[in-house]
């Protein structure tokens, strides 16, 4: 594997990039017309417009150059075709056969996989309905109302943001719900308000060894078991998993549990038996919808010249600023309410995909890799961080996410929501020069003493990067092209970097430790055992306030 900063076209890219550090958007604008129209690109519902970003036509070609010298579209076909470019752990990574159209064929190993894949979801379908139908009953004879989704990660943040997409298309008979911290408060408070007569349970966890989901689906057995007995858990819970000896360990019926396959990656899985809670939500046909809407945008990013390619754009523009620019966060804000769990999701689909300082050869990488993610609905964000972006002093780039259609928001404030968006764009981007300040505190009668003291604090630099998507509306298909757009995206930038985007030992040691520090906080274990002195101190104070608890309730 080359190192990725000796091939000529990153060396051709950084010099791009350096020379355009003093880039003048407004400038840009204002000698190029069509700037706008040519630097936008639309697919499956979404427009992007990403005119308002610090690059020109070299710095593109620049871009498109590095993707061709890093071997991107050979690394997406291998993707595509089931290749095991999930090198770690010796996976194929086929999250795109899960929206894979009945009929086609992909192989991992010579093992066609597509149709395995549609008779999981017409099972899937098949017990959704029954459930959604009224047919499926709890132990006192009554339909389910109420489903609880315990799983974490991957097996919450996906399909609890889809949930939260797709409320207008929810049925009103069912209720879904979202238990993930092992904090008992969250589990607690959700079942407080529920008949246990009538809730579902969802255990998912694709290892279905998770600490965090077994203990919470424990919990959830005990209190269901309190009211209907042990023979309620056949009716009342169902796992999804590819751990099927485990969930047999657990107490669930396998006839009660919905599989899917070591090359679905957790962060990838809302498209599989994962999104369980998204059919029962929205019905098996609205799911198929949400399916082929990720399914156009893997056609779109397989087929589509890099210009109007948009992952390329994303994935490219994300480089450009990560290590052309030195930026170390994304910003991603949708002003849409029912995707304000997208951040969430995409904090997860992003770092623990990109999150990485090795490369797949082993060697350490010399480069910055994934950035921070983070945001909020936009409008909230606007009383509260924005302020930072236009006047702090970090460069942060960010995507404005936004639906033209807006049905179930009364025309008026639709209109405020789509204003706030395009103002805040243009805002970021031309700034407020010190004349244009001056003027404005002199129209407002000041005198030139205070005029010249306030007109700094009034000054905004603007050139502030964004891109702009305009999504047709939310429906199933629109957020399922939207959220394979933003997958998409990490592979890129995956495949620039070198990196392995589909595993997360990362996230390993903090488990083990954990384990041993539960140990010893209950008392199993010496507690003065390696651990270093900030860590003794903080165990002791913890040790001695379970104590306290313990005590207190006996
Ligand atoms: O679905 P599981 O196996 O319970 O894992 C939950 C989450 O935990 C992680 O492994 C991280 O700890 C994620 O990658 C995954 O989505």
């Amino acid at each position: 594997m080359t190192a990725l900063t000796s091939l000529p076209a990153w060396q051709d890219f950084e010099r791009r990039a350096a020379a355009l550090r003093d880039f003048d958007l407004r400038a840009a604008f204002a000698a190029d017309p069509g700037r706008a129209e040519r630097y936008s690109a639309a697919a499956c519902g979404i427009l992007l417009d990403h005119s308002k970003n610090l690059i020109d036509d070299a710095g593109w070609a620049a871009l498109f150059e590095l993707a061709r010298a890093c071997g991107v579209e050979a690394r997406r076909e291998a993707m595509f075709r089931g290749e095991r470019i999930n090198a770690t752990e010796r996976r194929a990574v086929l999250h795109t056969a899960l929206r894979a159209p009945r009929g086609s064929r992909i192989e991992v190993e010579g093992h066609e996989v597509v149709a395995e894949v549609h008779a999981t979801l017409d099972r899937l379908y098949r017990f959704a309905d029954s459930v959604r139908e009224g047919e499926w009953l709890g132990y006192d004879g009554r339909p389910v109302r109420d489903v609880v989704n315990i799983g974490i990660g991957g097996s919450d943040l996906g399909p609890y943001m889809a949930c939260e997409a797709l409320k207008d298309y929810a049925t009103p008979q069912l209720r879904c719900h979202f238990v993930s911290s092992v904090d008992g408060w969250q589990l607690h408070h959700t079942l407080a308000a529920l008949d246990p007569a009538t809730t579902l349970f969802i255990v998912a966890s694709k290892t279905f060894t998770t600490q965090e989901t077994l203990t919470n689906a424990r919990a959830a057995r005990d209190w269901l078991t309190a009211a209907g007995g042990e023979t309620a858990v056949a009716r009342h819970f169902v796992a999804v998993s590819t751990n099927s000896q485990a969930v047999a360990a657990f107490g669930i019926d396998t006839a009660n549990m919905f599989g899917f396959w070591d090359w679905v990656g957790g962060r990838y899985s809302l498209w599989s038996a994962i999104g369980l809670p998204i059919v029962l939500q929205i019905g098996p046909t609205r799911f198929a919808e949400l399916l082929a809407g990720a399914h156009a945008m893997d056609c779109h990013f397989r087929e589509t010249p890099m210009a109007d390619n948009l992952p390329m754009l994303l994935g490219l523009l994300g480089v450009w600023y990560i290590n052309g620019f030195g930026a170390a966060s994304h910003l991603v804000s949708p002003y849409n309410q029912p995707l304000h769990r997208l951040p969430a999701y995409l904090q997860q689909l992003d770092m623990e995909s990109n999150g990485k300082s090795v490369r797949l050869d082993g060697q350490p990488v010399d480069y910055r890799t994934g950035p921070l993610i983070w945001g909020e609905p936009g409008i909230n964000g606007q009383h509260a961080y924005y302020q930072l972006l236009h006047q702090g002093t970090a460069l942060i780039p960010a995507d404005f996410i936004v639906a033209l259609e807006n049905p179930a928001s009364p025309l008026g404030h639709h209109t405020i929501l789509l204003a706030n968006c395009l103002a805040q764009t243009e805002a970021l981007m031309r700034g407020k020069s010190r004349a244009e300040a001056e003027a404005e505190l002199r129209d407002q009668g000041l005198d030139e003493a205070a005029i010249a003291a306030l007109a700094p604090h009034k000054v905004f630099v603007g050139n502030r990067p964004t891109n702009t998507l305009l999504l047709d509306r939310i429906d199933p298909a629109t957020l399922g092209s939207l959220i394979a757009l933003y997958e998409h995206k990490v592979f890129v930038q995956s495949a620039i970097w070198g990196v392995n985007a589909y595993d997360q030992w990362g996230v390993e040691l903090g488990k083990q430790l954990a384990r041993t520090i539960e140990a010893e906080l209950r008392g199993d274990k010496d507690g003065a055992t390696g651990h270093d002195a900030s860590t003794r101190r903080l165990l002791e104070y913890c040790r001695q306030a379970l104590r306290r608890r313990a005590d207190s309730t006996k």
